[in-house]
């Protein structure tokens, strides 16, 4: 899809978080215009938020289905999808049964509303299959297609909240630039901070993306995630035009471990911890962040030209 060549993979990435950052020397070549397409149709009142990260194992899996589940128990209507296909595990995480993933809704053979599974508190969710080979390899195409899928939906929710994957791979791109927020999951790692960074970049040239919601997890001590957040908006207000939004901090928590062995949400399972209590803050803030970036988007043209995937994709 894209052709930008990104200065800031790597070692140079690195060195933006030391004590003495160079200026990057950009060098993309493919400025893509911010004309893309939103996961709902502006008409349908339903807010997408992205939850993202750039690395992997920083808990964006786990912010996405307790970020979900608080604001259903708030008695919102929340949809989650999980759109890290074919190593998904959101079900696993909330001890779903999953007979179907997305692998059958681009085969033709089911709708998405076929694929919504029931979980506690109203809270529904669209599995993204896991173990399944050539999931993972879906390309920009099927990934367009699922976000297609969407229009279809019988009944949209209030809220859709997408569990993206790691990295900064193309299908991350699509997911976080066609949602209304993104919410990026960083942890008190160097390598998160720098894929943080990454996914902020590519996101801001080559999508248009220019609002981010930063949240860090596992944060041992309070003062660290500030500290987290202000290394990161140095970066970003060096170098790229973003603004980013601190939306604190979610302790380390061994009842967030314990709740996952369980197979459930630690918002439901001890809605009293301190990770509960910080994605309950967390969902209570969704309705400050005022209207979407882009209220009167209209950003059909970028899945254009891209073919919906026939059966055997
Ligand atoms: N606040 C927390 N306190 C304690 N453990 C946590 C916390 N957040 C996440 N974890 C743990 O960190 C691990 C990684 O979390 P998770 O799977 O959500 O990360 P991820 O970013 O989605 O990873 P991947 O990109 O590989 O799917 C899990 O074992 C999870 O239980």
């Amino acid at each position: 899809m894209n052709k930008a060549v990104h200065m800031n993979q790597a070692a140079g990435l690195h060195n933006l978080f030391s004590a003495a950052p160079t200026p990057l020397e950009e060098v993309d070549v493919f400025h893509q215009a911010a004309s893309l397409r939103p996961i709902v149709p502006r008409t349908r009142i339903t807010r997408t938020i992205a939850v993202a990260g750039g690395k992997g194992g920083v808990g964006k899996t786990t912010v996405a289905v307790n970020l979900a589940m608080a604001m259903a128990m708030a008695g919102r209507d929340v949809m989650l999808l999980d759109a890290d296909m074919g190593v998904a595990n959101v079900d696993v995480q909330l001890g779903l049964n999953t007979m179907r993933h997305v692998g059958h809704l681009l085969e033709g053979q089911c709708t998405l509303q076929d694929l919504i599974i029931p979980a506690q508190h109203g809270l529904k969710v669209i599995p993204g299959g896991s173990g399944i080979r050539r999931l993972a390899k879906m390309g920009n195409g099927e990934h367009a297609a699922v976000i297609r899928a969407f229009d279809d939906l019988i009944q949209p929710p209030e809220f859709l909240v997408v569990d993206t994957a790691a990295g900064v791979a193309d299908n991350v791109a699509m997911f976080a630039a066609a949602s209304d927020d993104v919410l990026i999951v960083v942890c008190d790692e160097l390598a998160s901070l720098t894929d943080a960074y990454a996914l902020i970049k590519i996101l801001a040239h080559d999508f248009g993306v220019r609002r981010f919601h930063i949240v860090a997890n596992m944060v041992r001590q309070a003062g660290d995630a500030k500290k987290l957040y202000e290394k990161l908006a140095r970066v970003c207000g060096r170098f790229l035009d973003v603004a980013l939004d601190y939306m604190g901090m979610l302790p380390y928590d061994e009842w967030l471990r314990q709740a996952i062995r369980r197979q459930g949400a630690v918002v439901d399972l001890w809605p009293s911890s301190r990770a509960a209590m910080g994605f309950k803050q967390l969902a209570c803030a969704v309705d400050t962040w005022g209207k979407p970036a882009y209220p009167d988007l209209g950003r059909i043209a970028f899945f254009s030209g891209q073919s919906v995937p026939a059966a055997g994709w």
